[in-house]
């Protein structure tokens, strides 16, 4: 058996035409959608993703803004851009590109961002809109990675009702947020969220209909500990050295021989990665639809 690819590029493809119609409104309401980043430091995967936000941007139509400290900026630079971009009109929503560099405390902050304008879902109110099931007309927006994952799923009409999900990695931005969602009314899983601490991991991902691999520890992830036709979604993404080419090469934290015995294989880069950005332009979306018509 060999698993059904589940192609983070095509769905985000989808999902901006999608975004196109809702943008095209908006404008002609007099609404332009603009998404401001604020970018610390000089890490190159955080630039480059930075860098691609605007691209996506630009290619449905939404304004982008682009805020970049220097990695000798003091948090008390940091507060004041993001005091400057929470009073931007031209601003209807922003990410704070994580991580921050050493020295700053993140959760102070994302605690800072308008939570209207907050478009990784990520500000405490948003997080706890989300712990409080609260859906509907007073929507808030998902964290675009967990988003991006409960999307693709059921884009590929993969069953997520009364599965049984494990997640590796309990991060912010990922493993965190989404246990909650996908324990959501409506989602109805169960759900194992697993850390480096956990005593036996292969025996939790072995009996999981879903695994969601967010941990960044290229290919551990084996063959052996997956469910036969399990859908297994490879976020953890690591740059390795490559012998033959002397580049680095980018390695999922999932080991390909997986393909053999899941049923559904999200491949990495190309699966999730593409999923989270175009998650990001539907909240920055939504944002402005809130602002034109209320919640
Ligand atoms: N404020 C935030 N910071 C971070 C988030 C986030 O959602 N909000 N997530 C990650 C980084 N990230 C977006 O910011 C992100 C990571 C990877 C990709 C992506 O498309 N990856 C490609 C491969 C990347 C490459 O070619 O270099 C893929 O998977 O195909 C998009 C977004 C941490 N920080």
């Amino acid at each position: 058996m060999t698993a059904i690819t589940l192609d983070g590029v095509a769905t985000a493809s989808a999902v901006k035409s999608e975004l196109a119609s809702r943008i095209t409104d908006l404008r002609s309401n007099g609404i332009v959608p603009g998404l401001g980043t604020l970018l610390v430091g000089d890490d190159p995967a955080s630039r480059s993703y930075v860098a691609g936000k605007h691209r996506d941007c630009a290619e449905v139509g939404i304004e982008s803004i682009r805020v970049d400290l220097p990695a000798s900026a003091t948090s008390a630079d940091v507060r004041a851009a993001i005091r400057d971009l929470n009073s931007a009109r031209e601003v209807t929503g922003y990410i704070v590109q994580l991580p921050l560099p050493t020295g700053h405390d993140e959760n102070a902050m994302l605690e800072l961002i308008d939570p209207d304008k907050d478009a990784d879902g990520l500000h405490p109110t948003n997080l706890g809109r989300l712990v409080l099931g609260i859906e509907g007309d007073l929507h808030s927006p998902l964290p675009c990675t967990p988003a991006g994952i409960v999307e693709m799923l059921q884009r590929y009409q993969v069953p997520i009702r009364g599965q049984h999900v494990t997640v590796i990695g309990r991060g912010l931005t990922v493993g965190r947020p989404l246990g909650l969602l996908f324990t959501r009314k409506g989602l109805d899983a169960t759900v194992t969220l697993t850390h480096s601490r956990t005593q036996d991991l292969a025996a939790e991902v072995a009996r999981a209909d879903i695994v969601v691999a967010a941990v960044g520890v290229p290919h551990m992830v084996k063959p052996e500990w997956i469910k036969p036709g399990a859908a297994v979604l490879d976020v953890g993404i690591t740059r390795v050295a490559d012998d033959e080419t002397g580049k680095g090469r980018l390695t999922g934290d999932v080991d390909p021989a997986v393909a053999e015995v899941a049923g559904h294989l999200s491949p990495n880069p190309g699966g999730v990665g593409p999923m989270t950005r175009a998650m990001l332009l539907a909240n920055v979306v939504k944002a402005a639809e809130i602002k034109l018509h209320g919640r």
